[in-house]
């Protein structure tokens, strides 16, 4: 039917060997391939010119920090947040001191930055800043000795916790650094991680895991309503975790090696949080693991008790926790003993969740650890099963 288009004796419409096909079709087949082709080598073309411009086009490659092979996971590779106070103290040499900016970097030396670092990723100032809204005041989650904290949320939709560290010439730098090259390779399931930085200008900025359940303090003294969620082996379990992450940095992380075992380091400014910070430490400066040992009693005592190491509205004897601990275990309060039936009681184990666990374990029992544990929970605040 189409060749009814064509003059019946015209030369397009004269039939070729080829399948008997007209001339016209022949043709109209042969363009098309050449079409074919050409859309193909055009499309490679511009694939290969996005290909050699990638690096500019896709920002992660860039930021990525890759990670350096290493024989074998290395046990240094371990930090921990409470422990930044001593690392800070002991690691930073004065020719460590100043970390130089970004922006005055070479691309060589920002290159050498991101090979010495071999983990996480760093940021732009750019990024956090859109990330935590302008470093608006809405985002604060948190303060410490060594700036504010922001919750941050990324493109991705993932959140960090993003700590501005205060513009401090002395220690906010070596706080970065330290942090940066020693904590920032930190992997453990009782420490927070440390997942990148930022280091643009004056600004110094690190990017932590989020934790979203909120602080210790706040399920010990904040407002939880008239019964604690805190249950023994909640606490138990919040006590353990807590000694293996330090243990784990006196242990593995090699602090005793960067100070040689059994010594102490002298330092001009102590840090550290009030009524948590060993006395011996805060009087003569020098610091060595066994503060962290006192740091870590006040805070069993806390977990323990449900009291502030430091609190103003208890009567005066009382203010300081360890102070008065020491004296109601030197002078027990014959109204606080426990009757005899209590100590069988703990004793025989009945009343430490934890020995009831594995006993119920072990005995197959359907005993609820949790209904058990709710029950013998103290309140907050509660001296009552002290002593
Ligand atoms: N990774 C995180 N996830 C969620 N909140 C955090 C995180 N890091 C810090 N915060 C919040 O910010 C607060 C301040 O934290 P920061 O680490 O600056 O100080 P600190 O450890 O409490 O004390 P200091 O640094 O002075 O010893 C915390 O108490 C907590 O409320």
């Amino acid at each position: 039917m189409g060749a009814a288009t064509f003059p019946s004796g015209g030369f397009l419409a004269r039939r070729t060997p080829v399948l008997g096909l007209p001339v016209y079709a022949l043709l109209f087949v042969f363009a098309a391939a050449l079409l074919v082709a050409l859309l193909l080598f055009l499309l490679r073309r511009s694939r290969a010119r996005l290909k050699r411009r990638s690096p500019v086009l896709i920002p992660t490659s860039t930021k990525q920090i890759a990670e350096i092979p290493t024989a074998a996971p290395s046990k240094h590779d371990k930090g921990i947040k409470e422990m930044k106070n001593a690392v800070v103290a002991k690691a930073v040499k004065p020719s460590e001191a100043s970390c130089s900016s970004s922006s005055s970097s070479t691309e060589k030396e920002k290159a050498e930055k991101k090979e010495n670092i071999g983990w996480g990723r760093w940021y732009t100032l750019a990024e956090l800043e859109a990330a935590t809204a302008g470093f608006s005041p809405g985002n604060v989650i948190g303060e410490g000795g060594y700036g504010i904290v922001y919750r941050g949320v990324f493109p991705d939709f993932s959140v960090a916790a993003v700590k501005n560290l205060l513009d401090n010439k002395g220690q906010a730098e070596k706080e970065f650094k330290v942090e940066v090259e020693a904590i920032g390779k930190v992997r453990h399931k009782n420490l927070v991680g440390l997942i990148g930085y930022c280091a643009e200008g004056v600004k110094r900025m690190l990017v932590y895991e989020y934790i979203d359940n909120g602080t210790l303090e706040q399920w010990l003294h904040g407002d939880v309503g008239p019964v604690t969620p805190l249950t023994w082996d909640i606490r138990m379990k919040i006590a353990i975790g807590t000694a293996k992450g330090i243990a784990y940095l006196h242990e593995d992380f090699g602090l005793a090696k960067v100070l040689g075992s059994g010594s102490s380091f002298v330092t001009t400014r102590v840090m550290g949080t009030f009524g948590y910070v060993a006395p011996e430490y805060a009087c003569t400066g020098l610091l060595n693991e066994s503060n962290d040992v006192y740091s870590y009693g006040v805070l069993l005592m806390e977990i323990i008790s449900g009291r502030s190491p430091v609190d103003y509205s208890r009567p005066v004897g009382e203010v300081n926790m360890v102070e008065w601990f020491k004296r109601t275990v030197q002078n027990m309060d014959a109204q606080k003993r426990p009757k005899m039936g209590q100590i069988v009681h703990m004793l025989e184990g009945d009343e430490f969740p934890f020995r009831m666990e594995l006993r119920s374990a072990r005995e197959g029992t359907l005993l609820s650890s949790s209904s058990m544990s709710a029950k013998l929970a103290p309140p907050a605040n509660s001296e009552r099963s002290m002593w």
